[in-house]
This record gives C-alpha cells, structure tokens and sequence, in this order.
C-alpha cells in the first residue's frame, strides 16, 4: 500500500496529537498552523492560566503561612502591591512557550512536517497553505483533518481594547493587578481567571447569569466554591446577565439586563468559546456546520466528506485539551484503517482549578436518571481528613455514583486541593466499569485525600449491599 499522506489544519492537542500517532502508522505528515505547535491551548490558555493560577496559589499559601505560624517580615501586607504581575505574566507564557518549543522538538525529531502560514481546504483533496510572507503552498492529501480550535466570543456589546476591556488571552499584557476586576460570565474560564485575581488581591464582583456559578457542574460543588469566594471577599451577582460595557476613563461600567449597573477598573469578558469553522473552505467539500457553530463530525471524528475530520473545538462538542487530543487520535486511527473505539462521552474527565479544585468524571445523577441507568450516590465530606487539616484544605467532598444492582462506578465529582490528580482513580474505575467494591478495597495511603476516595465507596458499598 502506498504511503498515506495526512494534512492536519491547526497544531493544538487535536492537530499535534493527531500528527503523532499518523506518523506512527507509517503516514507522511503536515501541520498547516499559524502559530507553535500546542496552538491557544499550550500558548494562550490551559498551560499560561494554570500556571497562573499556581502563581495566584503563592497567595494564599502567604496568607496560610501566618496560621501555621510562619510570618512574612513585620509591616509586609499580602495584598495586590506584592505582586509584579508582569514578571508573573511573562513567566506563565514563557512556560507556554517551553512547553510548545518541546512538543515542536518532538514532532520534528519522529518526521512530522510544519508549515507556519494559514491553511484552507482549496479542492479535491487539496489545501492551500499561506505563509507569513503571503507564499501560498498547495498541498495533496489522501485525509484532510480540521484542528483549527475556537477563540473567545464577543458579543456585540462589547469591543476588547486589551487595556480595560478584556477577553481571556490578553490578560498577560495588564501592567498590574487590577484594582477590581469584573469579570462577566462565571463558566470554567471565568471561575477560574476570578479566582486568581480575587488571589492576587484585587477586587473581584463575578457577574454570573444564574442563580449558581459553574453551572454545568455538579451544584453541591458549586455551592463549595461559591461559599469559598464570597469568604475570601468576592462579590458574586447571580441571575445577571450583562448587557452593556462602556469606558469612563478610568473605569469601566457594565449594564446589567435587571437594570444598574457594575463598576470596575477593568472587565474580563468569559462568556464562551466559538469554534473556528469559518473560513477554512468548508463549503468546497460540503462539510455542515451546527447550530452551535461546531463542524459535524460521526462518533469517529469524520465529516460529510468521507476524507476530511474534524477533531477538537472546532466541533463545538466537550472544549477541552484532553478530549480534543483523542479526537484527534481516534480520527487518525479510522482513516488509516485502524479498529477504533468512539470516543466515551460517558467517562470524560475534567477538572475546574479553582481553590479547591473542582473534579468530575463521567455521569452526574441526573444524566445517569436521563440515560435510565439507576445510581445510587454517596457523598463524604473532606471535612474528618487528616491530611486535609494539615493543608487547610477541609473545603469539599468527594462524591461517587455506582450503578444499582452492578455496583459498577458510573461517575464521580471530587472538590479539594488537587483534585485533578485525586479524579483518577474514579477515572479508572468509570473507563474500566470497576465496581465501589473494588475501589473500596484497594488499600491507599494513610494520612491522603485518596482515604477519603476509597471512604467513600465503601459507605456505597454498604448502601448498594444493603437490603432495600
Ligand atoms: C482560559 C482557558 C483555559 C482552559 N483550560 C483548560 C484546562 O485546564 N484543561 C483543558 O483540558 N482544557 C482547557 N481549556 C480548553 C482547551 O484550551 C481547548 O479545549 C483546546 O485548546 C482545544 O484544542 P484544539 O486542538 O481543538 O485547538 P487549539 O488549542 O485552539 O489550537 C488550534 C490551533 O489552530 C490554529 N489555527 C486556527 N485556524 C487555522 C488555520 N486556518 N490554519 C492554520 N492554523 C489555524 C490556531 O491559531 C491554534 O494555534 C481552556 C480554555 C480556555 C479558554
Ligand atoms: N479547566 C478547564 O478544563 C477549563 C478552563 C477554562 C475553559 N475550559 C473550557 O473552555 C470552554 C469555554 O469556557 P467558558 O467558561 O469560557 O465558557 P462557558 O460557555 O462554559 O461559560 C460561559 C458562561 O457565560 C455566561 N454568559 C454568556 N453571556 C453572558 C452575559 N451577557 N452576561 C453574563 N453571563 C453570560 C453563560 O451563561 C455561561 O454560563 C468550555 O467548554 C470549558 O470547558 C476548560
């Protein structure tokens, strides 16, 4: 069989993970992208905002210190002044821009081929690259796949000027800590970008257009978080939503829908991702874009057009870096004639790093009621953990949900100090359909947050065996 050739459209997790295991399989590999390999995800938002946030942490360990009896210098307060935010901005991006020189390394070293320009579909099997310098590259390909990403809404009331008014990616240029911030839109992006500000010490009203942020989440951790940032002195307005943004010189006031409005010296707009569907040159090959933006794909990851995929933000489904890079792989295993597993929806796992962190795996409750699969749930709370009272950390609770009758792990939601990492073994157990008692039996480590996993199913263990 002859050599397949794969032209790949954007170099984020889906496009670069994707290259990866093609040129695996004996592919001959091009990544059109406009910027490094890892694209808004390595570059412009997981990498720099987490580690932001791990910044923002620095913070609050300072505040801790004091009650575990480790004082900052007499006279030194932990508010805004202490922190040189444009030392901090710069080093979260310079990490970005690390971490996407590695990924490039890597690629390059196992034979992937870059092209730097913007990439189109041109034709029959065709895309056509444009380079910084306006040199256009046609390139043939036996499988197109579209890894193009999204970028941040904006809505037609607002216009980002990068000073005041601002959307996620250009908070790395403010040249301090804004004295406060308002950020509009209380999803993973806002609750996030809130509590690293509200960290850094500036004055933080979370305009939320519901009655509990994070709405997609599990409510019990929401509920958590909420009572954590009004502690640490945020102001959060429910059931907002903004409708207007205007500059008055040094302030910026946003209009709420119910009427009044909200003042700040900056505002952070966080109210979703758009897909980047548009000009790529879909309409050449037929491929449909949904109502929500996102470019139609089967459980495989292909179009309309039986030799273009499309893989991560781009098809508007679950907008994270780990699911877009198994689209990304699972349409590269389909078209080059691998057995392929669709991807599960059902054990996706995702974590909201706030502090505590927010962790959730597979089903909640209510879509295990929605799909008619019976859960029962138990729920312990962080509060009894040893090691969480040597960190401070007794905000929160682990949650698992196990099917009645089997008693395998459906889903599972843990709050705490890294949580991302203590999802894991709920993660396994949902992927692999362990059950509670298998959980509950595996010996951890004492004193760990991990006990209080395996706690946890042993308390479901007891309530599934029991006679109902
Ligand atoms: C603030 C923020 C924080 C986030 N944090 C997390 C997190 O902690 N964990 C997590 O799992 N997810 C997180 N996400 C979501 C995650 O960033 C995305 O799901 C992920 O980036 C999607 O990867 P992708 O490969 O689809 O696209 P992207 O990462 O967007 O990469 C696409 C690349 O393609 C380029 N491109 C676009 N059009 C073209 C074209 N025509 N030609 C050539 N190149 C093109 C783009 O410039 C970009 O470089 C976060 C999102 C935001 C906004
Ligand atoms: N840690 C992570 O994994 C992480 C972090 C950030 C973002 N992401 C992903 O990126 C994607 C985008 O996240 P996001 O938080 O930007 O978007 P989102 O769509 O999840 O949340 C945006 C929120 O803004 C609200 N909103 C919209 N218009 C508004 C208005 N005029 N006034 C007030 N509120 C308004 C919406 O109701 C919604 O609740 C998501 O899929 C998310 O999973 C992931």
């Amino acid at each position: 069989m002859s050599t397949q050739r794969i032209v790949i459209l954007g170099g984020g997790p889906a496009g670069y993970e994707a290259a990866l295991v093609a040129v695996e399989l004996g592919a001959d590999v091009t990544i059109v992208t406009d910027e490094g390999l890892g694209g808004n995800s390595v570059l412009w938002d997981c990498v720099p905002s987490k580690a932001l946030i791990v910044a923002a942490e620095a913070m609050g360990w300072l505040d801790l210190a004091e009650g575990m009896g480790v004082h900052l210098p007499e006279g030194q307060p932990v508010d805004r002044t202490v922190v040189d935010f444009p030392k901090v901005a710069a080093n979260v991006l310079q990490l970005g821009a690390n971490q996407s020189r590695d990924i490039e390394a890597k690629s390059e070293a196992v034979g992937v081929k870059l092209v730097r320009g913007r990439g189109r579909l041109s034709g029959y099997h065709e895309v056509t690259a444009t380079d910084q310098h306006g040199e256009q590259h046609v390139l043939t390909a036996d499988y197109v796949l579209i890894a193009t990403g999204s970028t941040a809404r904006v809505l037609p009331f607002f216009e980002p000027d990068g000073e005041r008014v601002l959307v996620g990616q250009q908070v790395y240029g403010l040249p301090e800590v804004p004295e406060h911030l308002v950020v509009v839109g209380s999803g993973a992006t806002g609750a996030e970008f809130a509590h690293a500000f509200r960290r850094f010490g500036a004055e933080v009203t979370l305009v939320s257009s519901r009655e509990l942020i994070l709405p997609t989440e599990d409510p019990d951790a929401a509920q958590v978080i909420e009572d954590v940032f009004e502690r640490r002195g945020m102001t959060i307005l429910r059931n907002a939503r903004a409708v207007s943004c205007e500059r008055r010189g040094d302030e910026v006031a946003v209009g709420l829908k119910a009427g009044g409005e909200v003042v700040g010296s900056h505002v952070l707009f966080t109210v979703g991702q758009v897909p980047s569907a548009s000009d790529i040159g879909l309409e050449k090959v037929g491929a449909v874009v949904n109502d929500w933006g996102g470019i139609d794909v089967d459980s495989v990851g292909r179009t309309e057009c039986r030799w273009v995929y499309a893989a991560g933000d781009v098809t508007g489904r679950v907008m994270l870096a780990s699911v877009a890079a198994m689209q990304g792989r699972t349409a590269m295993w389909h078209a080059l004639g691998q057995a392929v597993q669709p991807i599960r929806w059902d054990a996706v796992a995702s974590t909201i790093f706030t502090d505590p962190e927010v962790a959730t795996v597979g089903m909640s409750s209510e879509e295990a009621a929605a799909a008619g699969v019976p859960v029962e749930t138990a729920r312990l709370d962080f509060r009894g953990n040893p090691r969480a009272k040597m960190t401070g950390g007794v905000d929160g609770f682990v949650k698992v949900h196990a099917q009645v009758g089997s008693g395998t792990v459906v889903g599972g939601v843990v709050v705490s100090m890294r949580a991302s990492d203590l999802i894991q073994p709920l993660a396994t157990a949902v992927q692999n359909r362990l059950t509670v008692a298998q959980l509950a039996q595996t010996i951890t480590v004492y004193p760990s947050m991990a006990g209080s996993v395996a706690e946890c199913a042993r308390m479901l263990m007891a309530r599934l065996d029991a006679p109902r």
